[in-house]
């Protein structure tokens, strides 16, 4: 029987630290429906059914497992609906390996334009012919399964940073009556799941109150809401120091919109195992590449004439093919092949740092790199 999650509690497969500092870190193995999910894990966005600039068998040459797709873009725009009777995302999109779609109700707070929250949902005007739609804890399961994904979402509220304490308390108790809802509108079936998402924001009490509701509902996995909007790496790390102990210990613990290598490396250190980020795939568009002498702006002149590649060693088309000279000219010029090379090598680039978190995890090692 196939089931959601492999942190087989009794091969304890989460190896515990010798090192204090990593005793949270841990390496597992997600088993799926659509395949597994080596963790720590880094899932490059795909919001509307696309890797933007990226073939689908190109982001699994990164090393990908799995990719995100976005509930509120693709019940705009072609429709679930539509999406299921054309045979599910996997299908549309031509990409077989696991999906996890966003619930939704984060991009309608930062993409709609006129929105209105209510115990029921949140009504909203499409940003793109201003349409009238509703989004609630039923609406947003029932999409996430007409578009087949392999991991589910629950509805929640997306507490904004600063909040007060009494903001984040009302916050919280609503996505924790949204949870229950969306617990009890998902179809459960072997090799999919359903993560919660913890609010609460930066009040312990009030994320110990939210792990508790969202336990209760035994969700196959559990997400940290409600950071990376605007707290800065201090005060996120402050509340990672305690919030993944607060989550069952045998499940995936995905933090959402996470993030910059130090961010990731920072939150693998306090037990995070899943990350999802637009930074590799925006800012490689932008021009910006990430390799291990740090971020590398690509459109500043001294690149013009720059015959070398952007890491010597790395194997990703751009470098093995392409120097920055040719790189600063498609970017400059904005030639579509410069947006998918500089797209490729961060994917890579990101992977590879992935790759390098689960084999020091593996052999025991310190992982405090940050390239
Ligand atoms: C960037 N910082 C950040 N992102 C957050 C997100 C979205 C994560 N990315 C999902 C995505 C999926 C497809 C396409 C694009 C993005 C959140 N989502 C939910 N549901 N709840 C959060 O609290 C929450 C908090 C976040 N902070
Ligand atoms: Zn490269």
């Amino acid at each position: 029987e196939v089931s959601i999650t492999k942190f087989p509690a009794d091969e304890r497969k989460i190896i515990a630290k010798a090192h204090d500092k990593y005793k949270k870190a841990r390496a597992g193995i997600i088993n799926t429906r659509h395949g597994q999910i080596h963790t720590p894990a880094f899932m490059p966005v795909g919001t509307k059914g696309t890797v933007k600039a990226m073939l689908p068998e190109s982001v699994q040459t990164t090393g990908a497992d799995i990719i995100l797709g976005n509930t509120y873009h693709l019940m705009l725009q072609p429709g679930a609906k539509r999406v299921f009777k054309l045979g599910g995302l996997h299908k549309f999109m031509n990409w077989s390996k696991p999906l996890l779609t966003d619930s939704g109700g984060f991009q309608v707070m930062s993409l709609s334009k006129l929105r209105k929250i209510t115990e029921e949902g949140v009504i909203f005007n499409s940003h793109i012919d201003g349409s009238k739609f509703m989004l609630s804890p039923e609406s947003s399961t029932e999409i996430q399964y007409l578009l087949g994904s392999t991991i589910t979402m629950a509805f929640d509220e997306c507490t904004p940073y600063p909040s007060t304490y009494e903001q984040a308390k009302s916050s919280m108790e609503l996505t924790s009556r949204w949870a229950k809802r969306s617990r009890k509108a998902f179809y459960s079936r072997d090799g999919y799941g359903q993560f919660g998402i913890i609010q609460g924001s930066i009040y312990n009490d009030l994320r110990l109150k939210s792990a508790l509701d969202l336990i209760e509902l035994d969700f196959e996995g559990y997400a940290i809401g409600g950071l990376a909007v605007g707290e800065g790496q201090e005060l996120m790390f402050k509340v990672l120091d305690y919030a993944p102990d607060l989550l069952p210990i045998n499940k995936p613990r995905y933090l959402m919109g996470v993030g910059k290598p130090a961010d990731i490396i920072g939150a693998v250190q306090r037990g995070i195992d899943m990350f999802d980020c637009v930074i590799p795939t925006r800012s490689g568009r932008n021009g910006q590449a990430f390799t291990k002498y740090g971020v590398v702006n690509i459109r500043n002149s001294k690149y013009k004439e720059d015959n070398t590649p952007l890491e010597e060693d790395c194997l990703c088309p751009a470098c093995k093919n392409y120097t920055k000279a040719y790189l600063h000219y498609l970017v400059k010029v904005k030639e579509i092949l410069g947006a998918m090379l500089m797209t490729w090598h961060n994917l890579m680039y990101f992977q590879k740092l992935m790759l390098r978190i689960r084999e020091y995890i593996a052999q025991g090692k310190d992982f405090d790199f940050i390239s």
